[in-house]
């Protein structure tokens, strides 16, 4: 079994609020949930944390799934006390989540996912893009990137909301990229939807070229109490392009 990584975390909010853990997209740090941080005000404890070989975490050894980043989380929740959570993760973040809720379904209370799938074939596709950045660095691809995570019109319309996210894809370090890309090479999770037990939110942006609301579809259909919503004018990186609406769907799912 691959060794936990010791998380990157950042926790804010009031002591005794319910406990909301973040986990973000592929090539993403912990930054990328910075619209959602007013909006959620004083009502829950957060703990954003960067997956590891992202923002700050360290990769350790390669050859890691999916299984490993939950894990990961495992670990973080157990070092910081948090006998139980809900869960919300974008894209990497939600493959994450939904391995969470199946494996360890007393560790998590309510489950989030945005833009994110099960199973995302081929895998020849994301291990070639593994080697692209192993050989070339995270600059070629981050404009291919940014193109998936927001629409055309935003990125027309707000320049300088989408240049942090830009400079966020090209600063991840192409291992932790390409280790990423390898786990969701390898990733079906198929098979763990009937055992989600967790209340379930899927979120898909109408929009998004990367996960598109079919695969938000099929969790739904395969996990117990889901509820799908599709987001109209969002890409990948919905939180970002819709925080009113995203953030919205998150504290009324997760909190009573
Ligand atoms: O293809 C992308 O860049 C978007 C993406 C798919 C899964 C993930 O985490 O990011």
């Amino acid at each position: 079994m691959v060794t936990a990584t010791t998380l990157f975390q950042r926790t804010t909010g009031p002591l005794g609020a319910p406990f909301l853990l973040l986990g973000g997209s592929l090539g993403s740090n912990l930054d990328m949930w910075k619209p959602q941080l007013p909006r959620f005000g004083d009502r829950l404890r957060v703990v954003r944390y960067d997956h590891r070989g992202h923002g700050g975490s360290p990769i350790g050894p390669g050859g890691y799934g999916i299984q490993d980043l939950g894990r990961d989380v495992l670990a973080m929740m157990d070092r910081l006390g948090i006998e139980r959570a809900s869960y919300c993760g974008s894209s990497l973040g939600g493959m994450v989540g939904l391995w969470l809720a199946a494996h360890a379904p007393e560790r998590i209370e309510r489950l989030v996912v945005i833009a994110t799938s099960a199973h995302q074939p081929p895998a020849e596709g994301w291990l070639e893009r593994a080697r692209q950045v192993r050989a070339m660095g995270m600059e070629p691809v981050a404009d291919a990137v940014l193109g998936r995570w927001f629409t055309p019109r935003f990125r027309a319309a707000l320049p300088a909301r989408v240049a942090p996210y830009r400079a966020m894809i090209a600063a991840c370090p192409a291992e932790g990229y390409a280790g990423g890309c390898e786990a969701i090479a390898a990733m079906d999770l198929r098979a763990d939807l009937a055992r989600i037990t967790a209340p379930t939110l899927v979120i898909a942006g109408a929009d998004d070229p990367a996960t598109p609301p079919e695969h938000g579809e099929l969790i739904k259909r395969q996990t117990m109490k889901s509820r799908l919503v599709v987001v109209p004018n969002a890409a990948h990186l919905a939180n970002v392009e819709q925080p009113e609406a995203i953030s919205q769907l998150i504290t009324d799912h997760v909190i009573d």
